[in-house]
C-alpha cells in the first residue's frame, strides 16, 4: 500500500531530517507510528500522503510511484487516504455536520444525508450535528475530524497524534473507533508518542509499531 526504499526528506532541499526510511505498510493492518517530539512523525505521515515528497529515495502509494506524478494524480491519491490531523481546523460557522461532509462538496459529490447521519451516530455526535465546532469538547472534536476523514470511503486513514490533548477515557474512545475502521478492513497508521495508548490497543487489535529514532525508521520489537 505504502512502499519507501531508502527514503530520505529533508526541508526546504536542506539537510535530511529522515533517511534511508524502508517500510512496507501493510493493506488491512493497524500501525502505529512513534519516537519522541520532533523527531518527524508528522513529516512521515506527510509523505504518505504526498503532501510532501522525498529528497531521495523510492517510494510509492497505492502502487504508484511518486516521481512523475501530476497534480491531478496526486489529488485523486489523496482522495484514498484520510487524514486526521494535529491540529484540527473546522469553518466555525458551520454547523458539525456540514464540517463532517465538506469533503463530499469540496469534490463536487452529493451528500447523502442517512449515511452522514449514520456516520454522525458512529462518532456519537448525532447530538451535536447542528452545532459550531467551537463549542465542541476536545474529544468531540476528534471524533468529527475522523468522521470528516473517513467520508470519503478512503482506504488508508492517518491519524496524527489523534489523542495529544485528550483524558485516558476520551483517548480511549478514539481508539476504540480507529481499531473499528480497522477491523472493518481499513489500513490505519496512528503517529503517538504515548506508549501506553499503544500497549492499551495492542490487546485489542495486532498491530505492527514503527519507531523513528536517529533520523530512520525501525520496527519496534515486542518490549513495548
Ligand atoms: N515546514 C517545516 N519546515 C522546516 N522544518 C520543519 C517543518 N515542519 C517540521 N519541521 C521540523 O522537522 C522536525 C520534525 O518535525 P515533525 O513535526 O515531523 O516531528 P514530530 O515527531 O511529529 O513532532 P511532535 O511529536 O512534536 O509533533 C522538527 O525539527 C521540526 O521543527
Amino acid at each position: 500500500m505504502i512502499e519507501m526504499q531508502d527514503v530520505g526528506f529533508g526541508y526546504h532541499g536542506g539537510a535530511e531530517l529522515l533517511s534511508n526510511m524502508t517500510l512496507s505498510l501493510q493493506p488491512g493492518m493497524f500501525h502505529f507510528l512513534t519516537g519522541p517530539s520532533g523527531s518527524g512523525k508528522t513529516t512521515l505521515l506527510r509523505l504518505c500522503y504526498a503532501d510532501l515528497l522525498p529528497s531521495s529515495g523510492r517510494m510509492s502509494v497505492f502502487g504508484q510511484d511518486l516521481r512523475g506524478l501530476g497534480r491531478d494524480d496526486i489529488a485523486m491519491l489523496r482522495r484514498r487516504v484520510g487524514v486526521v490531523h494535529q491540529d484540527t481546523q473546522f469553518l466555525d460557522h458551520l454547523p458539525v455536520a456540514e464540517n463532517v461532509a465538506l469533503p463530499l462538496s469540496v469534490s463536487g459529490q452529493a451528500v447523502d444525508m442517512d449515511a452522514l447521519r449514520d456516520l454522525l451516530g458512529w462518532v456519537q455526535l448525532s447530538a451535536h450535528a447542528r452545532a459550531r465546532p467551537p463549542s465542541l469538547s476536545g474529544g468531540e472534536r476528534q471524533r468529527a475530524a475522523l468522521a470528516r476523514a473517513v467520508i470519503l470511503s478512503p482506504d488508508l486513514v492517518l491519524a496524527d497524534e489523534p489523542t495529544g490533548n485528550l483524558d485516558w477515557e476520551m483517548s480511549m474512545r478514539l481508539m476504540q473507533l480507529l481499531i473499528e475502521l480497522n477491523k472493518s478492513g481499513k489500513t490505519v497508521l496512528v503517529a503517538t508518542h504515548d506508549l501506553n495508548l499503544i500497549r492499551a490497543a495492542k490487546a485489542q487489535v495486532a498491530a505492527r509499531v514503527l519507531r523513528i529514532a536517529g533520523g530512520t525508521l525501525h520496527l519496534a520489537g515486542a518490549d513495548l
